[in-house]
């Protein structure tokens, strides 16, 4: 039997089978996974085989393939990475340029992310109820920043149905992986979309002093109308970029790599080489300076050989 891993407690696996029932499920003890040294050998989002020993206790006895999956180191000073998800159909990220404010540093380290793990990134501008002039003028030139570079971009308010409607829409048969700001409105629009979902919605004041690397288990909600799941990532402020090469980051922004290959030198970090097309570009206003800027921030922490939480 198969079955899509939903829920992770530490000690159990909830699964839905292939037959569209609710299992838990153990792992079999002598199971190990090949490749990556994670601290969790089985994630949410993995597709796995299930074996029913004699007195009908279902063990996952395999593990697929993974199209895609999503890390961040386990604690600080560890060595091995946590697995938040697998198999993401696309992420969504859920953006404020006020209450609270996103900065475009933020923005571009996840968009690295998704980029480098391969995973389809929307942007959400979300509590556009709330804009003033100003709020929405900035949301309009960011729209136009990221649309340009190929990343589509929605405004929204979760307290509008026909915004929830069109979200659910795109949500339908995938696997999406929320990700924003503490207090952008991440479990406001979860909660409206899977009513029973339960997320727990802060008041704003009360998003302070929360814990940073309390290891939380990630779980798929599934949303009622369709076949697609939600994962919401309650606690998680960041994930990371393992084993990057510094030339290798600029293939993670697409706006700048259009450029990169008529640098003189191949190998051109866009810093202070001759004849770098990339600055040239800029320059030209081709691409956008706080993309630049972002770049040199992550550069940074690569030279510095400093692992931080990727936002
Ligand atoms: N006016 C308005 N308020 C919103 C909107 N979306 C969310 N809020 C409010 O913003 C506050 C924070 O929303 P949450 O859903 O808890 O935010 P979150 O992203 O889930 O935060 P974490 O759980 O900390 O990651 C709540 O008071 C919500 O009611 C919106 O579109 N418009
Ligand atoms: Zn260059």
């Amino acid at each position: 039997m198969k079955g899509l891993v939903i829920k992770n407690t530490g000690s159990w696996y909830q699964l839905k089978t292939d037959r569209g029932e609710l299992i838990k499920a153990k792992l079999k003890g002598n199971f190990r996974l090949k490749g990556i040294q994670s601290t969790n050998p089985i994630s949410i989002g993995d597709y796995v085989l299930i074996e029913k020993d004699l007195y009908g206790t279902a063990f996952i006895s395999t593990i697929e393939d993974r199209k895609n999956y999503i890390i961040r180191r386990a604690s600080n000073l560890s060595k091995q990475s946590h697995i938040i998800a697998t198999n993401l159909d696309q992420a969504f990220l859920i953006v404020t340029v006020n209450y609270p404010i996103t900065t475009t540093i933020f923005i571009d380290r996840f968009l690295v992310t998704t980029e480098a793990y391969r995973i389809p990134t929307l942007l959400f501008f979300n509590k556009t109820d709330l804009y003033n002039n100003h709020d929405m003028n900035y949301a309009d030139i960011l729209i136009h920043l990221y649309k340009s570079i190929g990343y589509s971009c929605y405004k929204i308010a979760a307290t509008k149905d026909e915004d929830l409607l069109f979200m659910e829409k795109l949500l339908r048969g995938k696997i999406t992986l929320f990700y924003g700001h503490s207090g952008v409105g991440k479990s406001t629009i979860v909660n409206r979309l899977i009513p029973n979902a339960k997320q727990k919605v802060q008041s704003i004041s009360k998003h302070h002093n929360k814990g940073m690397h309390t290891t939380t288990f990630s779980k798929m909600l599934e949303l009622p109308s369709s076949s697609g799941y939600i994962i919401d990532t309650p606690g998680i402020k960041g994930f990371g970029i393992f084993d990057i090469e510094k030339e290798e980051i600029s293939h993670y922004f697409p706006d700048i790599f259009r450029f990169s290959p008529y640098c003189k030198f191949y190998n051109c970090t866009h810093q202070k080489e001759p004849a770098c097309a990339v600055r040239e570009a800029i320059k030209n206003h081709y691409i956008s300076k706080s993309r630049y800027i972002s770049y040199i921030n992550i550069l940074e922490d690569v030279d510095m050989n400093k692992y931080r939480e990727a936002f």
